[in-house]
């Protein structure tokens, strides 16, 4: 059965960030994910997660200036410091979470050359993947749609499973968006026994409109027998735009809420 992780960041966005957490438990989910926490002290938001018995799944790692337009550093030439300072970052709320995988960004790089874009994000993410693996962590490479992110490094899953195999570290894997994935590849049943093994992670949401996974053109309970079938034993974190009030619309989780 699929277990499912609230995204904070994008749910329950009728509280504030801190009181999601307890909102999220209150509806039934077990796990949440959200993409920065650094806003408030590790401990402050470890705080609410434990209070609200829930485990951590997945975060990112600072992504440089978000409200300038950067989409993380981890492929830009030149910004390799600050990645590698965000990665100890990241590590020191990880621990405070729990939490045992981190999605590294890559950054917009359309018009810098491709193959400098690529040994940097080679590089640098082999540093995050030996410093983060004593503490039992793997790092996360998620395409991203061109068309809500145009210009980012990776946008089909093929790339991503191709620098992994270049980065070659065991705790480097996909973060499977399906909602990015049928936007720019499709075939998702085949995409995914094609990736068994390969993802550490899967979001989802509606397509095209990226709201609850209950419409669309997805049909996402087949999806998940296809995820069981697998053996595939993580967190499906919940990465859409409700589209009214969050509780409204979980009609949708209702089959898995004892699951979850
Ligand atoms: O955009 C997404 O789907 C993500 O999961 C990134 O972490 C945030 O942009
Ligand atoms: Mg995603």
């Amino acid at each position: 059965m699929p277990r499912f992780a609230a995204n904070l960041s994008m749910m329950f966005t009728e509280y504030a960030f801190l009181d999601r957490f307890k909102a999220a438990a209150d509806a039934g989910f077990r796990a949440v994910e959200y993409l920065f926490p650094y806003d408030h002290p590790a401990f402050e938001v470890a705080d609410r997660l434990h209070a609200a018995g829930l485990e951590q799944a997945l975060f990112n790692m600072p992504p440089g200036n978000w409200a300038a337009g950067e989409r993380g550093l981890a492929a830009l030439p030149g910004r390799q410091d600050e990645f590698r300072a965000n990665v100890a970052v990241a590590l020191d709320y990880a621990r405070a979470l729990g939490c045992p995988r981190l999605h590294a960004m890559a950054g917009i790089t359309a018009g810098l050359d491709r193959a400098t874009a690529e040994a940097t994000y080679i590089d640098n993410i082999r540093f995050a993947a030996d410093l983060l693996a004593d503490a039992g962590i793997t790092v996360l490479l998620e395409p991203i749609n061109s068309r809500n992110m145009p210009g980012y490094f990776i946008a089909h899953q093929h790339q991503a499973l191709d620098l992994i195999d270049r980065i070659d570290r065991p705790n480097v894997l996909v973060q499977l968006d399906l909602y990015h994935a049928q936007i720019m590849d499709g075939d998702l049943t085949t995409l995914i026994h094609a990736m068994q093994g390969r993802f550490g992670h899967v979001q989802i949401a509606s397509v095209p409109d990226r709201h609850e996974p209950d419409e669309g053109e997805l049909n996402y309970p087949h999806l998940y027998a296809v995820l069981d079938r697998l053996g595939y034993d993580g967190w499906i974190g919940c990465e859409y735009n409700p589209r009214g009030q969050t509780t409204a619309g979980l009609g949708w989780f209702a089959p898995y809420r004892t699951q979850a």
